[in-house]
């Protein structure tokens, strides 16, 4: 089986980025790049990164109205990434485009309730319910739209998988038993995310904060 880590390489400059995407690779199976990166750094940025040999993941989260994530989709085509985001909020219509813009082999994958929050934040919002009856409901949107499949924390993959049998699943939001939480609320460990059915392991500062990052992402790897 192939390593399911994914690192967010969440740093502000390329060639710090790429000299930590280098240490850790033969403990990793991807790179993840968000809008930190992306927004300083764009194509030029991820095909640097890119030279690292592994797959690239554009976390970019794209939500507005379907004409413009479309057109989104089509310029990302030059970044050649192996999975983007969007946001399952941005509804149906707004997936379905996206998906079909999308360049073959690129997997389109919706964010559906964001780690960082939990059942009060959903409140704030609006929306009156648990955690998973969200993200359930938005998973099922998103496959109703024809997407590959959502981001959802550890806490709900291993229901959504019970659903979405060939679903895709990117799970955020981890941390090794005992490292700091941070800002994310629905937390599990790497391992148990796992073994409720994520496909990728989305893992930022657990490693790239860590005092040694290349053994931070072995012992991690080895908890799998
Ligand atoms: O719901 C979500 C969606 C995306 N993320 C992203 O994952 C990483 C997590 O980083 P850590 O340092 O391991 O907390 C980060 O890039 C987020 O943008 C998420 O956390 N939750």
């Amino acid at each position: 089986m192939s390593n399911p880590i994914y690192l967010a390489l969440d740093l502000p400059r390329l060639d710090a980025a790429r000299a930590l995407a280098e240490k850790v690779k033969s403990h990793i199976g991807g790179i993840k790049l968000g809008m930190e990166f992306f927004y300083a750094h764009g194509h030029h940025g991820v095909h640097d990164i890119a030279k690292v040999g592994l797959p690239i993941f554009l976390d970019l989260k794209l939500h507005d109205i379907p004409n413009t994530v479309a057109a989104a989709m089509q310029a990302i085509h030059l970044s050649e990434p192996a999975i983007v985001t969007v946001h399952a909020s941005g509804g149906r219509h707004m997936m379905e485009d996206a998906k079909a813009a999308a360049a073959e082999g690129t997997k389109v994958v919706a964010v559906t309730m964001l780690t960082s929050l939990d059942e009060r934040d959903l409140v704030r919002t609006g929306v009156d319910g648990s955690a998973h009856d969200q993200v359930m409901r938005l998973a099922d949107l998103a496959h109703d739209a024809g997407l590959d499949g959502v981001v959802c924390s550890g806490q709900e993959v291993g229901a959504v998988r019970k659903q979405w049998k060939d679903g895709f699943f990117v799970v955020p939001g981890l941390r090794p038993a005992g490292s700091s939480v941070g800002d994310q609320k629905r937390v599990v460990t790497p391992r148990k995310a796992r073994d409720d059915g994520a496909s990728v392991l989305v893992i930022g500062r657990p490693i790239s904060r860590a005092d040694d990052p290349v053994q931070a992402a072995r012992d991690i790897e080895a908890t799998l």
